[in-house]
């Protein structure tokens, strides 16, 4: 096993439950936001803003396949999973946990999303933008965890518990 890659709704706790994760494997962390954001210099809805969601995808997954690191727990983006060439080469080498959520968490978590920044075309709703999301976050992975009403340190455990069962197949 190489790395374990995070993936699933805005909002739905990769970079939260990712660092911790990191420190209860012993592994480095990175969230691929930060990468983005500092390959552009700039915050990640200035650069949606300013190259548009397909300019921002291609960078998205540019940054995502450059990834050389080994034994990292890697946050990805939500929108991470329109990166069809990165979320390739994830599935190829490294254990990609999916973080599924109902819509209703993730609408309640998710406060004002377009200052987060949100890869989402004009007139699309949260809602449909989900619906359009969860067939891809089913394909790209190898492990779906239900994470409904789950505490941060509860769907801790139940991500590290994967890992391990995985480890030990
Ligand atoms: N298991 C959880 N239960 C409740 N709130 C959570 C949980 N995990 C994360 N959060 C909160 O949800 C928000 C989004 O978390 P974040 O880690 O930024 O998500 P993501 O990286 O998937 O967009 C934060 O306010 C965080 O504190
Ligand atoms: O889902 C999305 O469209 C996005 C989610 C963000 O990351 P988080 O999932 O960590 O919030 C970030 O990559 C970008 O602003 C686009
Ligand atoms: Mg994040």
């Amino acid at each position: 096993m190489n790395n374990i890659v995070l993936t699933g709704m805005p909002g739905a706790g990769k970079s939260t439950i990712g660092v911790l994760l990191a420190k209860v494997l012993g592994y480095k962390f990175i969230d691929a936001d930060i990468l983005i954001q500092n390959s552009q210099g700039m915050l990640l809805r200035e650069i949606i803003a300013k190259y548009g969601d397909d300019g921002f995808l291609k960078i998205e997954n540019d940054v995502n396949k450059g990834i050389t690191d080994q034994h990292a727990v890697i946050a990805t983006g939500g929108s991470a999973v329109y990166c069809t060439d990165a979320m390739e080469k994830y599935m190829a080498e490294d254990t990609v946990i999916y973080i599924n959520l109902p819509y209703e968490e993730i609408a309640n978590r998710l406060g004002n999303i377009k200052r987060r920044g949100v890869v989402l075309k004009d007139g699309q709703t949260l809602k449909d933008l989900y619906n359009e999301r969860t067939k891809l976050y089913e394909k790209y992975c190898h492990i779906n965890i239900k994470a409904e009403g789950l505490g941060i340190e509860e769907l801790l455990d139940s991500v590290a518990g994967m890992i391990i069962v995985r480890r030990d197949l």
